[in-house]
């Protein structure tokens, strides 16, 4: 039985892989320990240049929450204290000191597409598709990714749209409307080493200025504040029976 997720760190690439392809990589507590091992593998070894996430298979990158696991959340409370507890991992991820990179290797929804929007650059597999379909289930997002997408740059009306929508994009859309930075095909690997062939010429020290200046502006802007607010909000939907019964849908729908 595998842990859910594994990391390794090879030139001075550290790549976080979640590994639970059977459930779409879906984010459960033991890959949330994943993360707080990773954030503090970066805080211990200055050989890492760059953090990459990606999952296991071609199918997902990641299904969001498991919904198997944290069905049994049935109170503004409790899924507060999930929501809550991957948001600050994330927060502590988007603002490490090195570029972050989610390497999307199909398909992202839900909290998968939130983990994405708070890496630095997101590169999506040609046949991949991604969206925020938190509304299907009668939630907002939860983990920060909302706060996020508003910070990266893309037309307002683009990432309204694409909160609202509760769809997936295909890639292309993704790259047209600025989500994405590149659209890959073939081998994943590949796609990565081309991407970071110019900022693996430049000093570690220089991309770290570049991202404390980027953090100032979050925290100018009350990013961490503004993210507690979206956890806070999708607390209060989760525990509302349109939230519950979606949720009792779509795992029934998958027991048939
Ligand atoms: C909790 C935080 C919240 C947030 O803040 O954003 C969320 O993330 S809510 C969760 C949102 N995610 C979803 O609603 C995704 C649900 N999954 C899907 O829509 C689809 O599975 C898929 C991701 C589009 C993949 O489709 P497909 O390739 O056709 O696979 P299957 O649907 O057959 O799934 C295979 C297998 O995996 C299980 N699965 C998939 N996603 C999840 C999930 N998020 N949680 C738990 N389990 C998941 C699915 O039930 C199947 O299981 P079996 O039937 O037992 O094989």
């Amino acid at each position: 039985m595998t842990k859910g997720y594994f990391f390794e760190e090879v030139d001075g690439v550290l790549t976080f892989t979640i590994d639970r392809p059977e459930r779409r990589n879906a984010i459960n507590d033991d890959v949330m320990d994943g993360f707080r091992e990773v954030i503090d593998y970066v805080h211990t070894h200055d050989t890492v240049r760059f953090l990459v996430i990606t999952g296991t298979g071609d199918r997902a990158f990641c299904s969001g929450g498991d919904l198997s696991e944290f069905h049994t959340l049935t109170t503004a409370e409790q899924a507060s204290s999930m929501l809550s507890k991957m948001a600050e991992l994330l927060y502590e991820w988007a603002t490490l000191p090195v570029p972050t990179i989610a390497l999307i290797n199909g398909t992202a929804v839900g909290g998968g597409c939130e983990i994405a929007t708070a890496c630095d650059f997101r590169l999506v597999a040609a046949e991949a598709k991604c969206g925020f379909i938190q509304g299907t289930l009668a939630i907002t997002t939860g983990w920060g990714g909302g706060t996020y997408l508003f910070e990266r740059g893309l037309r307002h009306d683009r990432a309204l749209k694409m909160l609202v929508d509760a769809k997936t994009y295909p890639a292309q859309q993704l790259y047209d409307i600025g989500w994405a930075m590149r659209v890959f095909e073939g081998e994943p690997r590949n796609a990565l080493e081309e991407f970071i062939e110019d900022m693996r010429k430049v000093e570690p020290g220089v991309h770290k200025a570049y991202k404390e200046m980027e953090i100032r502006k979050w925290k100018n802007a009350g990013l961490y504040t503004r993210i507690q607010q979206e956890v806070a909000t999708c607390s209060l939907l989760w525990e509302q029976e349109p939230h519950l019964a979606a949720v009792d849908r779509f795992l029934s729908k998958n027991k048939k």
